[in-house]
């Protein structure tokens, strides 16, 4: 078949490089046996996206967990590591849920003199039968009360107060107890402190809550072709990968605990030696030097490390070469994950790869899963699935231009990637959508 220039077009949008397209090269089993595991130009084997994904999610989840205790407010976005119980009923006592007037027994009432009751005020005096006092939404009731009439129910003459309406015992009193008991399980282990459980937490008696630390990150962006300030000059380009991966890895859930970069020289293979071996970071994160270059470093150092290579290449696009090493033994060991150089792979290799481990790590649930329906056909790889930077609007993913490798415009304007399967997608088709962690507005972690 004759290429047209449109497959060449093609081609070169997908960052196209000499593979075997074999879908299905047969190898000696290993940790990367994924069964659709294919052999990648390099000699080694790249597993398909969603094995890549589960790769990682397993790598994660056979971490031991660990556990600290901290101030309530330092909680935000970490996972219970033991469950939330009631340390107290909640309500604490019997409560109006209303302004008005607690009453005792069939009206009119005679209404105390003096000052009502307000919210915080100590154990009020009991109300006699027929009597009535004021009080505040959120005040302990009196002993002996037996409903709470709405201020806008009931008119006061005089020293009497009348009921505009029937008055049904226990009205808008909310008992002690109504919503746990102490030592009530409110939520399980596991689950994510958002603002909503610090609130309750807070209502139930907590100071401090056990929760697993989030995972710690040390970022490693390798390259000698790198600026840190100004314009690109003299064939150097600005570093794109710092500036971005930090705070993205933050809102992953990750403690990054510092970015550093590193020359394509000896000495940045040597510093990155020393990086996977004596790191005490529960994930290193590289950028650049995955692929097979002169000056590649990666695979080597991983290498002379004796590290494990969980996924070597992966069956998407962009970002095929990146990579998950474990360093260190099964249960007690450290990650890498090795980011492409181009910063759209970058970007991709962050959500394939980095996510679902850190999550994991974090002892977080997998995110969950939604499909949307694309707007306009897609093309796809022969064999890979790609990674497409989408607007969501309210009914459809709107794939957008300069999706190509070395490019960020398209993914800076967008709320997900659409997964896109090989052969591509028709308009109209369900999509899956990795939300990128801003675009719902509300990351808090
Ligand atoms: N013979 C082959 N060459 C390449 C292959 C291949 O399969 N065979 N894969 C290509 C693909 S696809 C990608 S992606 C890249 C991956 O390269 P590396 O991870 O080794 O990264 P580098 O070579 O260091 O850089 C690639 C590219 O990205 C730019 N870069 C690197 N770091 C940064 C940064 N911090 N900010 C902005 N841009 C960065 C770098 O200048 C290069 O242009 O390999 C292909 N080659
Ligand atoms: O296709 Mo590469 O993985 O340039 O991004």
């Amino acid at each position: 078949m004759t290429r047209t220039d449109a497959d060449r077009a093609l081609d070169e949008a997908l960052a196209l490089v000499s593979r075997d397209p074999s879908p299905h090269a047969s190898g000696a089993p290993g940790p990367l046996d994924a069964p659709d595991a294919v052999r990648a130009a390099g000699g080694h084997r790249a597993s398909s996206w969603s094995h890549a994904r589960e790769a990682a999610v397993r790598a994660g989840a056979g971490v031991r967990a660990r556990s600290h205790r901290v101030p309530i407010a330092e909680a935000l976005g970490e996972v219970l590591a033991e469950p939330l119980d009631a340390l107290t009923d909640l309500p604490s006592f019997d409560t109006s849920a209303m302004d008005g007037w607690a009453v005792a027994g069939p009206g009119p009432w005679s209404v105390r003199t003096g000052a009502g009751i307000l919210a915080g005020s100590d154990r009020p005096e009991p109300l006699a039968d027929g009597e009535a006092v004021p009080i505040a939404t959120g005040a302990r009731i009196p002993a002996d009360t037996t409903a709470v009439i709405r201020s806008e129910h009931a008119r006061e003459d005089g020293s009497q107060l009348y009921a505009l309406r029937p008055v049904v015992t226990g009205q808008d009193i909310r008992p002690r107890g109504q919503e746990c008991r102490s030592g009530e399980l409110l939520l399980p282990a596991g689950s994510l402190v958002t603002p909503a459980l610090l609130g309750l937490a807070a209502a139930a008696g907590y100071d401090e809550l056990g929760t697993r630390p989030r995972p710690t990150v040390e970022i490693l962006v390798l390259g000698d072709e790198l600026l840190t300030e100004g314009r690109p000059r003299d064939g150097l380009i600005r570093d794109a990968l710092s500036p971005m991966l930090g705070p993205w890895l933050s809102r992953l859930g990750a403690d990054v605990t510092g970015t550093r970069r590193l020359g394509d020289d000896p000495a940045g293979a040597e510093a990155l030696f020393e990086a996977v071996t004596t790191s005490t970071a529960d994930l290193i994160v590289t950028t650049g030097g995955t692929a097979s270059g002169p000056v590649d470093h990666v695979h080597p150092v991983l290498m002379r490390a004796g590290a494990e290579l969980l996924v070597d290449g992966v069956a998407v696009r962009p970002g095929h070469p990146m990579l998950l090493a474990r360093t260190g033994d099964r249960v007690d060991g450290r990650h890498l994950v090795g980011l492409p150089g181009n910063p759209l792979a970058a970007v991709s290799g962050l959500l394939t790869l980095a996510e679902p481990l850190l999550r994991a790590l974090a002892g977080r649930r997998r995110r969950p899963r939604y499909a949307v329906p694309i707007q306009g056909d897609v093309p796809g790889h022969p064999y890979d699935t790609r990674l497409v930077p989408v607007l969501l609007t309210e009914e459809h993913a709107v794939p957008l231009r300069y999706h190509g490798p070395a490019m960020l415009r398209g993914v800076a304007a967008a709320d997900a990637l659409a997964v896109v399967p090989p052969h591509g997608a028709r308009s109209g088709q369900e999509l899956e959508m990795l939300d990128l962690p801003w675009a719902s507005g509300g990351c808090f972690t």
